[in-house]
Formats: C-alpha cells, sequence, structure tokens
C-alpha cells in the first residue's frame, strides 16, 4: 500500500522526508493487447455473444491491464479508467444521469443484461435485443482523437450515486494485489462536457445543476472511503481550457465544498493536455489535497514555475513528465531533472504519464517489422509505465540507482539527432519556396460558382455521400489476405475494383448526384496516405481506441514528408471511367492527417503540415490530369487541433488554414473543392473554416439537428454547405421524411442554392443493407425536398 498520510491541512511546511515518490498513472488502454473487448462488443450487439460472455472477456481484458501495470512494477493503479464504451458516459451512470429515453423501455438495471441494455442504449441508440432510440451525442475529448458522449441535462434531472461499475473495478485492482486510486471525470469536467437536454428552457446551461451534483460527489466519496480507498482521482481536465471566469467560480466552489466534507479520500484534481496554469493555485487555495498535473514538453522554466507556486509543499504533486499521448521515448535525464526542481518545492512528488494512456497503443516491442532504429526510439503504453518507475525509483534512489537506464535513453536520444531519416534538404527547399500566391484558388468563390454550375450540371439540392462505402468483412479479409502474402496485388486490384463497380452501380441506382468510389483500397483515411508517403512509419499492431469499439492505428511522422508517386488517382479514374456522374476525389486534408498520426517532437507541426500540403497538391493536379471535376479534400482534424487555450489559436490557425490552400490553391476554378468535417464542435473555427476558401462544406449536424447552420449563419458564410441528414454512427437509418424534415430545418437556414444533401460522415461503419437503404431514404428525401421548394417558389425550379 502506498503511503500518503498527509492531508491539505498537515505538513505543509518543508520537504517530507518520509515520502517515497511512487509510479502511477491515470488511465490505460482499453481495448485488451488485441483489441480482445472490441471483439467481444461487437459480438454481443451482433447478438453473438451473451451479457455473461461479454462480462468473461471483460474479466480477462482486465487480467491483462492490471497484469501489465504490476509486471512494470507500477503499484497504485487508476480504477474506473477501464470503460465498455466511454468515460464520460459511465460518468453519467455513476452519478444516474442517464436519459429517459434510455432507462424506459423495461430495462432492469438491476441485471447485467438490463444494465448493458440501458448503456448501449445511450450509446448507440441500440441495446443487444433491438430496443431503438436516439443515441447520445458524441463529440472530442479535449484535443485528441478520443470522442466521448455528451449527457444531456436539465433543470429536472435528478442524480443520484450508482457506484456499482466503480466499486468492481476497485475490487478488480485488489484481486491483483494492487492498491486502487479511483478516477472518476470531476464534477465541472462532466457538466461542461455535457449539453442542455432538449427540453431544457432556452438560456439553461448544464452549470446550473453543480448544487444537486456535489451532494451526489460527496455521497460517492463517502462509499470510496468506506471501500478503503485512500485517494481518489478527479479529472477536471477541462480547467486547462482556461475558459471563462464562470468555470474558475464553478471550480471553486465544487472543491472547496468537496475538500471540506470530513469522511471522503485525499482528493487528487488531475488536469490533462495542456498546462493548468492559474487554475492549481485555484484548487490548492479551495484545500485539495494533490494534484496530478500534464508537463508533457514542459521547459525547464516552466516546471520551476510550478515548483514556485504557493500552497505546494507538502501536497501530492504527481508530475506528469512523460507525455502520455506521444509515441516518443522521454530523454530520462531531462525528465530526471525536472523531477528534482519539482522534489525541493517540499511537495510529495510522484511520476506519471501526463494523462492517460488511452491515446496511445499498448506495446512498441511488437512491431518487430518496424526499422529497428525507428522502434528503439519509440514508446507505447508499456514502456511508458517503465519510464515512469525508473523516473520514481531515480528520484527516491538518485541517479545512480537508475543509470543504467539512463544511459540507454542518453543513446536513444543519440542515435535519432544523428539519424538521416529525419531531414531531406530538397522536401525543406520546396516548403521554403512556396509564396502567398499558392495559396490562392485563380478566381473567387463566386465566379467559381458560376463556372462549376455550368461544368456539372447538378440539380437543385444535389445528393452526394462523404467518401467511404461500407468496409465490409470481404474487403476487410482481401486486405488481411493481401498483407499476409495469401493473395497477389493483381487479386487484390480486382477484388477492390469489383467492390468499387459494386459502389457506383448502387448509387447511379439511388439516384445520387456526386459519386464516390467508396474508399474500399483504405484500410483507414490517413494510414493509407502515410503508408504512401515517405517521412512517416505504420505500426502494425498500433491500436489506439477513437470511440466505443472502433480503434485506428495512428502513423508516426519520423521525418520530413514527401509523395513519392500518385496514391489516390488510380481508383478515381477507374470509378469515373464507370458512369457519366462526376466522381469526386477523395483526399485526407493535411491537418487532418498530422492530427490523426503521432507527430514528430523534433520540429513543429506547422513544418509537416506544409510538407503534407505540398505532396497533396501534386495529388490533386494528378487528380485533374486524369479528368477528375470535383474534388473533397476532409478536414474533420481541423478543430481537434485547436489549441485549448486562446493564446494559441491564431497562430495554429493561420498554419492550418495556409496548409489546406496550398494543398487545394493549384486546383483550377472549374475543379470544384469540397472539404468535410465531422466530430465536433466548430463554432470556434467558424472564421477558419471560411478562410480555407473551400467551394462546398459537408459537416456532421444530425444528431445536433442543425445547430450547425446557425454558427454559419453567424459567420456570414455564404458558399455552399451539406449540413449532414443521416446520423451515420448510430445503426438506425432515417427515413425519407426525416432527411425531407432535416432539410426543412436547413432551408430555414439557408437558400435553396447553397444546400447539398448528404450523410453526416462517411459510411464505412454500416452494414450493406443500411447503407442500401440510408441512400434510398436520402435521395426521396431530396427529391421531397425539392418539390416542396418548387410548390413554395410557386413551380419555378430553384437554382
Ligand atoms: C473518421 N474518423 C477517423 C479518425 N481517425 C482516423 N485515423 N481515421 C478515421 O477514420 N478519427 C475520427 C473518426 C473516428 N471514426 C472512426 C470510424 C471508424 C473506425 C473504424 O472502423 N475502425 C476499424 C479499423 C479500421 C482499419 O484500420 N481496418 C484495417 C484493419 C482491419 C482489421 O481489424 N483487420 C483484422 C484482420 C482482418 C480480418 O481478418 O477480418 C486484424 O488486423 O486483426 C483494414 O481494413 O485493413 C475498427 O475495426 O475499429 C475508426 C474510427
Ligand atoms: N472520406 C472519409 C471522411 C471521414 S471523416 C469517409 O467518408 O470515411
Ligand atoms: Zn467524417
Amino acid at each position: 500500500m502506498t503511503q500518503h498520510a498527509t492531508t491539505a491541512t498537515d505538513g505543509s511546511d518543508g520537504p517530507d522526508v518520509a515520502h517515497h515518490p511512487t509510479a502511477t498513472l491515470s488511465g490505460y488502454p482499453r481495448q485488451g493487447r488485441d483489441r480482445e473487448l472490441k471483439r467481444a462488443l461487437e459480438a454481443h450487439w451482433a447478438g453473438r455473444l451473451d451479457a455473461a460472455g461479454l462480462l468473461d472477456v471483460v474479466g480477462q481484458v482486465q487480467d491483462q491491464r492490471f497484469g501489465a501495470m504490476a509486471a512494470a512494477g507500477v503499484t497504485e493503479v487508476p480504477a474506473g479508467d477501464f470503460s465498455l464504451y466511454d468515460h464520460v458516459l459511465d460518468t453519467a451512470v455513476l452519478l444516474g444521469l442517464l436519459p429517459a429515453r434510455c432507462t424506459a423501455p423495461g430495462l432492469d438495471p438491476a441485471t447485467p443484461a438490463g444494465r448493458l441494455g440501458r448503456y448501449f442504449l445511450a450509446a448507440r441508440g441500440r441495446d443487444a435485443d433491438g430496443h431503438e432510440t436516439q443515441a447520445l451525442e458524441m463529440t472530442k475529448w479535449f484535443d485528441t482523437n478520443y470522442h466521448h458522449l455528451v449527457p444531456e441535462l436539465g433543470p429536472t434531472s435528478e442524480p443520484a450515486p450508482d457506484a456499482a461499475d466503480l466499486l468492481e473495478q476497485v475490487r478488480a485492482a485488489r484481486r491483483h494485489g494492487l492498491e486502487p486510486r479511483p478516477v472518476v471525470v470531476g464534477p465541472v469536467t462532466f457538466l461542461r462536457c455535457s449539453k442542455a437536454a432538449d427540453d431544457a428552457p432556452a438560456g439553461w446551461t448544464p452549470d446550473a445543476l453543480l448544487p444537486r451534483l456535489l451532494p451526489v460527489y460527496a455521497e460517492l466519496l463517502a462509499v470510496l472511503a468506506d471501500e478503503g480507498c485512500a485517494w481518489v482521482e478527479l479529472d477536471e481536465s477541462v480547467l486547462v481550457t482556461g475558459a471563462d471566469d464562470g468555470l474558475a467560480a464553478l471550480a471553486r466552489t465544487a472543491h472547496a465544498h468537496l475538500a471540506g466534507l470530513s469522511h471522503r479520500p485525499r482528493l487528487l484534481v488531475a488536469g490533462h493536455y495542456e498546462r493548468l496554469g492559474d487554475a492549481a493555485t485555484l484548487l490548492l487555495d479551495a484545500g485539495v489535497d494533490g494534484l496530478a498535473v500534464d508537463l508533457a514538453g514542459a521547459s525547464r522554466a516552466e516546471v520551476e514555475e510550478l515548483a514556485a507556486l504557493p500552497g505546494l509543499a507538502g501536497r501530492r504533486l504527481v508530475a506528469g513528465v512523460v507525455d502520455g499521448r506521444g509515441v516518443w521515448r522521454r530523454d530520462l535525464s531531462e525528465a530526471l531533472d525536472h523531477l528534482e526542481v519539482l522534489a525541493r518545492s517540499g511537495a510529495r512528488v510522484d511520476v506519471a504519464p501526463s494523462c492517460s494512456l488511452l491515446h496511445v497503443p499498448v506495446d512498441v516491442s511488437r512491431e518487430d517489422t518496424l526499422d529497428p532504429d525507428v522502434r528503439s526510439w519509440l514508446a507505447f503504453a508499456d514502456q511508458k509505465l517503465e519510464e515512469v518507475v525508473v523516473l520514481a525509483r531515480g528520484l527516491a534512489q538518485g541517479r545512480d540507482a537508475v543509470a543504467a537506464e539512463l544511459g540507454v535513453s542518453d543513446a536513444v536520444r543519440a542515435s535519432r539527432l544523428a539519424s538521416a531519416r529525419t531531414r531531406t534538404p530538397a522536401v525543406r527547399e520546396r516548403g521554403d519556396a512556396v509564396t502567398p500566391g499558392d495559396l490562392r484558388r485563380p478566381a473567387p468563390a463566386d465566379e467559381r460558382r458560376a463556372l462549376q454550375a455550368a461544368a456539372l450540371r447538378l440539380p437543385p439540392l444535389p445528393t452526394t455521400t462523404i467518401g467511404s462505402f461500407p468496409q465490409t468483412p470481404e474487403i476487410r479479409r482481401a486486405r488481411a489476405a493481401h498483407r499476409a502474402g495469401r493473395l497477389d496485388d493483381a487479386g487484390y486490384e480486382a477484388a477492390m475494383e469489383g467492390e468499387v463497380r459494386r459502389v457506383v452501380a448502387e448509387q447511379e441506382e439511388a439516384g445520387v448526384d456526386v459519386l464516390v468510389h467508396g474508399e474500399p483500397e483504405r484500410d483507414d483515411m490517413v494510414r493509407y496516405f502515410a503508408d504512401r508517403l515517405e517521412g512517416f512509419v505504420t505500426p502494425v499492431h498500433g491500436w489506439v481506441q477513437s470511440y466505443g469499439s472502433r480503434c485506428v492505428r495512428p502513423p508516426v511522422v519520423v521525418g520530413d514528408v514527401r509523395r513519392p508517386g500518385p496514391m489516390t488517382v488510380r481508383w478515381t479514374r477507374f470509378a469515373q471511367r464507370l458512369t457519366d456522374a462526376p466522381v469526386k476525389g477523395m483526399l485526407t486534408g493535411p491537418v487532418t492527417i498530422l492530427a490523426w498520426s503521432f507527430p514528430r517532437d523534433d520540429e513543429p507541426r506547422s513544418l509537416s503540415a506544409r510538407q503534407v500540403a505540398l505532396a497533396l497538391r501534386d495529388e490533386v493536379a494528378d487528380l485533374e490530369a486524369a479528368g477528375t471535376r470535383v474534388v473533397q479534400v476532409d478536414e474533420p482534424g481541423l478543430r481537434e487541433l485547436l489549441p485549448l487555450r486562446a493564446s494559441g489559436r491564431q497562430e495554429y490557425l493561420a498554419w492550418a488554414v495556409d496548409a489546406f490552400r496550398l494543398a487545394t490553391g493549384g486546383a483550377a476554378a472549374t475543379t470544384q473543392v469540397h472539404t468535410h468535417m465531422c466530430y465536433a464542435e466548430f463554432g470556434d473555427v467558424m472564421a477558419a473554416i471560411d478562410a480555407l476558401d473551400a467551394d462546398v462544406i459537408s459537416l456532421e449536424a444530425a444528431r445536433s439537428r442543425m445547430e450547425v447552420l446557425d454558427e454559419l449563419a453567424d459567420e456570414g458564410y455564404d458558399r455552399a454547405v451539406g449540413p449532414g441528414v443521416w446520423d451515420i454512427h448510430s445503426p438506425v437509418v432515417p427515413t425519407a421524411d426525416e432527411v425531407s424534415d432535416h432539410l426543412a430545418r436547413a432551408l430555414e437556414r439557408l437558400p435553396a442554392d447553397r444546400l447539398w444533401v448528404n450523410p453526416d460522415c462517411g459510411l464505412k461503419t454500416r452494414t450493406p443493407e443500411e447503407v442500401s437503404a440510408g441512400l434510398t431514404a436520402l435521395v426521396a428525401g431530396a427529391a421531397r425536398a425539392r418539390q416542396a421548394l418548387a410548390g413554395r417558389d410557386g413551380g419555378t425550379t430553384p437554382r
């Protein structure tokens, strides 16, 4: 058992000689080393695995997770970081705040099946027995590529504690001989990650629920104290955003209240993904017992500033000196230096990754296809645990005790610095030669609109999709066979061509106006490009949870980026030859390619963005030369990289917008450039969206019922928009009526000649049956809306 026998009110003067720094963490990957949880969840939803079977797999995955922590030598571990789908949804369950529509249909929370049913209804809009409802909205978790569900709250919400799942995790950790530290989303972050329910009065915000929430947190803390938990970690990462005065007031009220409780574990309040800044003082003043801080990439000066914080002495400081969401090995000498500075403050310093390890893959030692040099530079979750354990030992026992590990770390650093893989002079020269003219299309937007209308001759409210069609088991099996060498190149290409033929025929039959080839050849919209660009590596086992059971394998930017040859042209050309309708060329934008890759840490992201943009610019030119008239450059990652604090935003948006414009600026005026975004609130980047100068943008809008159009209107956005009318994150297919209702709502906010009809996002996660029904509904809904328009306009067809 770890010894932290102090509270915020004692021993606050001077160093604590009895303190033994320990290694700990806020979260570990959840899906299992081989994505066992993902497979079990999907089998459960498909009716192939019952509730008991799913819970068995959960037990096995928990054994693996705690086993890995114990093997690394970590003794105080998180409990509550594991989740079947999402930890924000788990917090809603913990606080008794699932919407009534998910608790109503006779699902008994006293049984495992009923509990799971309610949970999956909220997460997916469907349970394993086929009950259906509207799923909760989903959005980005801070500036990561993880997505959380958005709890819905209102003035009538009645929170009530339900700690069963959390206690099960606490007990599971104990069964492994580990000391559990429950990790729970804190009240302020929970409220700020929630939204007002549709039936809440106008102007009501979730903040108003704090007074009702605090007694429930108090009850939960008492339950955890009774369970023997010495510490609890409240994740208050929203405080790193420094958002507004209201946030500070909320945090002060909440944490002074919780710290004032007499029956509770010690309170460790965490701020991940950025520095806590002023919020650190606020929390210490409120009386919390410790802080868990994100020090990824911190300079020595920043560390000294933190060490000088009044009130830190005597409190626990969990120092996140190992980057929890990057993949580079830590310079251990530097980290130890930072830890020693912090320890001199008199704080009781422990060592941890800067955030949950949820964002990195499990184990780099399995990557035997990677160049051994590159592999030696990388650290995934298990290697990061080793790093924090070494650092804690070094801090406790002195540098000599970890001399060998420091030596290895120094050698890794030297090998990376000396490597020729990181710099390509020709790429640097081309990047330096970019001029402002390269960022401008050859004609202004309104002239382009007229030219494109004449060239494309599309009907009003044109229909299209976002690019991907179902990645069926057959497609994935063919790709797996190709990778394993069981299917040769010709066989694989023939299989993908067959799929493109099928998808084009399906769209023609449904009556879609602008077609796509379906992206069957892409395992992932970022990785596909990274595999074809120099400067990236793509780990084979590097799975990371994106949302629910869905995972991605982010590439790693290792050095300068260059396009050795065309990446997509062959497939777009093939599809275009099958039809007279325009086929969109589909590219992933430079910002998104970087947002969904692990960045290099030796150069700014803006440098890589420019290099990727130049590669894409060449691809656009090649697509045009092959006869492509519409090119879509997806940028769903644009909002994600927006710095959490307002101070860094202008600089980021400037380079991000420039990268998109550099990628697309060479396109002819007659080429219609689309972009697409999903998974986030776009309010903060509306001006940047405008500055992209795309001709058409498609945006996720179905779950939020077209709210995004109000934001676009406020910005004065005057180009064409396709607000999603089909929520593709849910297995529930819209009807034609629902599509035309969405369009009617959209037409209240947008003129008809600027409205496109499309789903929220790509169809890759849906089944062929859902897609067939959804496309029919989409086209029928658009036809209905066109008729209504024709009637409204006295029979004249809108432009
Ligand atoms: C659009 N989104 C994306 C994000 N980030 C990305 N990097 N990519 C994205 O597309 N961020 C925001 C959103 C998040 N949304 C999603 C949506 C869908 C997925 C998803 O479907 N993920 C798949 C994995 C996709 C993939 O990489 N497939 C590969 C490998 C498939 C595989 O598992 N192969 C098996 C063997 C095959 C067999 O025998 O059946 C194996 O390796 O074991 C491929 O198709 O080749 C998922 O299943 O989770 C993610 C994010
Ligand atoms: N073109 C991609 C965009 C996803 S954000 C797709 O359709 O899957
Ligand atoms: Zn999308």
